[in-house]
């Protein structure tokens, strides 16, 4: 392509300096002809049309009066390429850090691992109708989850009491639940909730999610607070 254009421009260089800046020939002044009547050039038959530019702009007085054509580069005047890189000494792969084409330790991609995920999901499949949002509606039915008429005051004696499948209470930071009706609902399944019944169970919650909102999640099953045995 361009070859093209350079052939192409060359064939035109003869014609370029040939041309030259066309001559403005002045008209001749107009006589001041007493009979106003009169039209200039009637007879004449002068259709030459004004000089444009006008002969006094200022695009002729900056223009200069020979066309400069720009000189056409030879591939010799052109800056080189680079020299093409010894295929020998390339290898396929990730370029060693010691090669100049090493890619920078904070670019490259992290390796990747093989070793499986450390922590499994001990979660089980809850039967149907007892996921979350069935434990949200049940709360929100006002169905009686408590199963006691008041807050009360719990000794650790009588927590322990409480530490069957169907009627199980725990303890945790202080206060006392009624779990027996969360049990189905347990993401972690009812085996592992019920190792708190009858029992405090704030220190086996926190260690396996300190991030659950056990106080949202179970106010409608508060029975009471934990006090100590008298
Ligand atoms: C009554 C109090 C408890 C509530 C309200 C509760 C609530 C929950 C919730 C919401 C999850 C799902 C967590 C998630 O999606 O990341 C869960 C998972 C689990 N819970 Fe509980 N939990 C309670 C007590 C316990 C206790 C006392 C234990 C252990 C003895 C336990 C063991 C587990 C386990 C093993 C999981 C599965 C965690 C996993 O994803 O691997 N939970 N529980």
């Amino acid at each position: 392509m361009a070859s093209y254009v350079r052939s192409w421009l060359s064939s035109q260089l003869p014609i370029l300096s040939t041309m030259e800046t066309p001559q403005i020939t002045e008209s001749p002044p107009i006589e001041d002809d007493d009979d106003a009547d009169t039209v200039k050039g009637e007879d004449d038959d002068d259709d030459m049309p004004p000089a444009f530019p006008a002969l006094n702009s200022a695009q002729r007085m900056t223009s200069g009066p020979t066309v400069t054509v720009p000189r056409i580069l030879t591939d010799s005047d052109l800056m080189p390429p680079p020299p093409l890189p010894s295929l020998v000494s390339r290898r396929p792969g990730v370029p060693s850090s010691s090669s100049s084409l090493a890619v920078p330790t904070s670019l490259a991609v992290p390796p990747a691992t093989t070793k499986p995920p450390k922590k499994v999901s001990r979660k089980v499949a809850l039967a149907p109708g007892h996921g979350p949002l069935d434990w949200a509606n049940l709360k929100k039915s006002g169905a009686d989850l408590r199963g006691v008429d008041s807050l009360m005051r719990i000794p650790m004696s009588v927590l322990k009491q409480h530490n069957k499948r169907d009627d199980a209470w725990s303890a945790f930071n202080g206060k006392v639940y009624n779990i027996t009706s969360y049990i189905p609902y347990h993401p972690g399944g009812e085996k592992e909730l019920l190792r708190v019944a009858g029992r405090d169970g704030s220190k086996l919650f926190a260690l396996t999610h300190a991030w659950v909102n056990l106080d949202y999640m179970l106010d409608a099953c508060l029975v009471g607070f934990l006090v100590p045995d008298s």
